[in-house]
């Protein structure tokens, strides 16, 4: 099977990217969304990643202009009706994923592979509400998705090795590495990062230090290129305590718990970069 067009559904920090590096590799994208604004905020965001790179030489306007052709915006999932591939960014929720993947069942083609994005939830479970578990996989891009090199990709329990060869094949056409990882909560990615980052939020709950001498350890002892706070609003507090749940949960162990401070500032709203408040504040 050839992957032609794709819908990508959340036009978030995540979709955006996404559908921005398979419009680069030349492939037709729908971006979908809840609402128009949120389609054209998203749409927003690849128009000035790619303005960058027109300054920067790496692209001319033409080129540009041919990169944003490949893209058409949506807020009907009807119009999944005729791609090849979905792949789903939208909120970490599990019932949210079910009831899309559900109805994504009905409207795609039969040959439609339906991926999912998701940072920590069971490929499995989500393949489960739909009647093509062998065609669900997830494909799990890194933040920021333009500049991250790794797509981490999951096998549901029923994921037909062709499907998986598709994926593999599609991910090094978009200029990323993939490795293949079973499902697992958190997968390796957040198995491993979120706990991290999670200790960290501890760290400050607990007055050890203050956030600023929290990433600075990270980063100068550690050289990590993001101190793990900085990262946590990076990445968003909601996804980040979302991820600590599916942990938690998922191996009903209790050293996976959220900390409480990161429950508040979710509760508050305080989202990171996306609301302009996390452990620190943006413009
Ligand atoms: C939660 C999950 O499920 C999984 C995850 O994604 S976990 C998060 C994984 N990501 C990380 O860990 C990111 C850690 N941080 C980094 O690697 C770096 O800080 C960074 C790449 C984000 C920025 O790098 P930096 O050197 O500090 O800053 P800067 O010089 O401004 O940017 C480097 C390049 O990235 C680009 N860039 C930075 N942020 C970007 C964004 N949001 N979108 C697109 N491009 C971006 C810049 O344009 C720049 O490109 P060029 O060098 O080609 O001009
Ligand atoms: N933030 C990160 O660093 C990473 C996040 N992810 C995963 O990617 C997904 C999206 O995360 P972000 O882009 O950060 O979130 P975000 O909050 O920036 O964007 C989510 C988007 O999905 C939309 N949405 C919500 N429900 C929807 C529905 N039913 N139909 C269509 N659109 C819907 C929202 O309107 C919003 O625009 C999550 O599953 C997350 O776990 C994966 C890798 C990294």
């Amino acid at each position: 099977m050839k992957v032609e067009k794709v819908m990508v559904i959340g036009a978030g920090q995540m979709g955006s990217g996404i559908a921005q590096v398979c419009a680069q590799a030349g492939y037709q994208v729908v971006l979908h969304d809840l609402k128009q604004d949120f389609v054209d905020r998203g749409l927003g965001i690849i128009n000035k990643n790619l303005s960058r790179n027109v300054d920067k030489g790496r692209l001319t306007e033409e080129q540009k202009q041919v990169i944003l052709g490949q893209l058409t915006t949506s807020t009907d999932l009807k119009n999944a009706g005729d791609v090849d591939l979905v792949i789903e960014a939208a909120v970490e929720n599990m019932e949210i994923k079910t009831k899309l993947f559900a109805e994504l069942d009905k409207i795609a083609p039969a040959h439609a592979i339906l991926a999912s994005n998701t940072s920590s939830l069971p490929i499995t479970e989500i393949a489960a509400a739909t009647t093509r578990p062998e065609k669900v996989i997830g494909m799990h891009f890194m933040n920021p998705v333009p500049v991250m090199k790794l797509v981490e990709i999951i096998r549901g329990l029923a994921t037909a090795d062709e499907v998986y060869q598709v994926i593999e094949d599609m991910t090094k056409s978009l200029g990323k590495v993939p490795v293949e990882v079973n499902d697992f909560p958190g997968f390796v990615s957040n198995r491993i990062l979120m706990p991290m980052i999670n200790e960290a939020i501890y760290t400050l709950y607990e007055g050890v230090a203050t956030k600023e001498a929290i990433d600075e350890v990270m980063k100068l002892g550690m050289n990590h290129p993001m101190g793990p706070l900085t990262l946590a609003d990076f990445i968003g507090l909601d996804t980040c305590l979302y991820i600590m749940e599916t942990l938690q949960e998922g191996f009903g162990d209790d050293k996976y718990r959220p900390c409480p401070l990161l429950r508040k500032y979710v509760k508050a709203g305080w989202l990171g970069r996306k609301t302009g408040r996390g452990f620190y504040t943006y413009e």
